[in-house]
């Protein structure tokens, strides 16, 4: 149109541009869900299927949205959830992340299996603070020492993710017979893959390369006794990402750990499962303010940001917005959309009428069936007997 640059303005686009842009091997690997995506369509549906209250003739003059999260400072409630393989996006990568989730005063978490390694994610970009996603593998010697590796290059946390004991079934993967692609390698196991081409390099004759790479490295047998061995080899607080139950959230808080993820890895493990928005109610009112509750999947608008306050979670991540917006303006695209998404919460938060974030709470939204059943209500009443006399 008039060779005008298309300027996007919301995650959506993002989206849409970076499918134009990307292979579809790698765009289906990042958008794909597990099985049939029922779970992937409601996690943004069940953010739609909330509602509303605001409340009006607050003076919104002086909104403060920012927040702290395990003693982190950041500019709004919103991390960068791990993703993997960053460079099949932009010849850049995590190290493009890093320094916008820096320049944004936001938390990244960077993914074990990053294609830039931890240590030149974190040398990118000083200022930022970050969290490291830790898979654990068969070989504990392994995940101890990309432990030790996190903890020396500065980062703050480990968000160790307990959803994913064996990788989900993408079936788009398995159709494109899906691996890294030959230029890229795992960042933090450049060395491994000198002696290991092949595997590490997550090649498969058949089905899906990652699944396979996946099947081979991690542990399937992990427990809650696994938790206890990660604290006695860290001092880095734990932060367990996957938790979706009352059941679970309340050993979580039992296992000592500093805070839970409620997410369903962006509906590409389980299909079936339940929207995350839908759980959040659940873990929050198990864990009675203990421990932080983040969540996770699904999380496209500042008003999504602002439900999942409302419903008890101290912060939301993201995961697929990143990758779109990096494979459409790398450092400069991420940028934006945080840019945007900040902006889009700041403004949801003053038209609810909430000053701090602090003042967020379960009042302002409602479930959109509950709205309905309410406002039926009068009419399924009897009728006074008066009334029906005169039928
Ligand atoms: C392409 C892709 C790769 C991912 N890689 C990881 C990973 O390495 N480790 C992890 O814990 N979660 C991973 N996740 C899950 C995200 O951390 C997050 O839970 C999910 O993307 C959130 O949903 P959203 O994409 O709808 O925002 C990945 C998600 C995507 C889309
Ligand atoms: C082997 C890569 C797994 C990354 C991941 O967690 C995902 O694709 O969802």
């Amino acid at each position: 149109m008039n060779g005008e640059r298309f300027t996007p303005v919301n995650t959506f686009e993002y989206e849409a541009l970076a499918k134009l842009k990307l292979p579809k091997m790698v765009y289906d690997y990042y958008a794909s869900g597990a099985d049939d995506e029922y779970t992937l369509e409601d996690n943004i549906a069940a953010f739609r299927r909330l509602r509303l209250r605001p409340r009006v003739l607050v003076d919104i003059s002086a909104q403060d949205i920012s927040t702290t999260l395990l003693g982190i400072p950041s500019s709004f409630p919103l991390v960068i959830a791990p993703a993997a393989m960053q460079k099949m996006a932009h010849p850049d990568g995590e190290v493009a992340v890093a320094r916008a989730a820096a320049k944004n005063k936001v938390i990244m978490t960077l993914s074990s299996l990053s294609t830039c390694s931890m240590e030149q994610v974190a040398e990118s970009s000083p200022a930022g603070a970050k969290w490291f996603q830790l898979y654990i593998y068969k070989d504990r010697q392994v995940t101890k020492k990309l432990v030790e590796r996190a903890q020396n290059a500065g980062y703050k946390a480990l968000v160790l993710t307990v959803d994913a004991q064996r990788l989900g079934r993408r079936e788009a993967d398995i159709h494109n017979k899906f691996s890294l692609p030959q230029h890229l390698t795992f960042g933090n196991f450049q060395e491994e893959q000198t002696t290991n081409d092949d595997k590490t390099r997550t090649k498969s004759a058949q089905g899906s390369g990652i699944e396979a790479y996946f099947a081979s490295l991690m542990d399937p047998s992990l427990t809650w006794k696994d938790i206890a061995w990660l604290q006695s080899i860290t001092r880095l607080p734990i932060i367990l990402k996957g938790i979706t139950t009352a059941e679970d959230a309340q050993k979580a808080v039992q296992s000592g750990v500093a805070a839970v993820i409620v997410s369903n890895h962006g509906a590409r493990q389980l299909d079936g499962m339940l929207a995350t928005i839908d759980c959040v109610e659940e873990v929050v009112d198990a864990v009675r303010s203990r421990i932080p509750v983040l969540m996770d999947s699904g999380v496209r608008r500042g008003t999504d940001i602002l439900k999942a306050l409302a419903l008890g979670a101290k912060a939301v991540c993201i995961g697929r917005p990143v990758l779109w917006a990096l494979a459409v303006g790398g450092e400069e695209g991420v940028d934006d959309v945080l840019n945007l998404l900040r902006n889009e919460f700041h403004l949801a938060m003053g038209l609810v009428g909430c000053r701090s974030v602090e003042e967020i709470d379960r009042r302002i939204v409602v479930h959109q069936d509950v709205a309905r059943i309410q406002k039926l209500k009068p009419k399924t009443h009897p009728q006074p007997l008066s009334q029906n006399a005169r039928l």
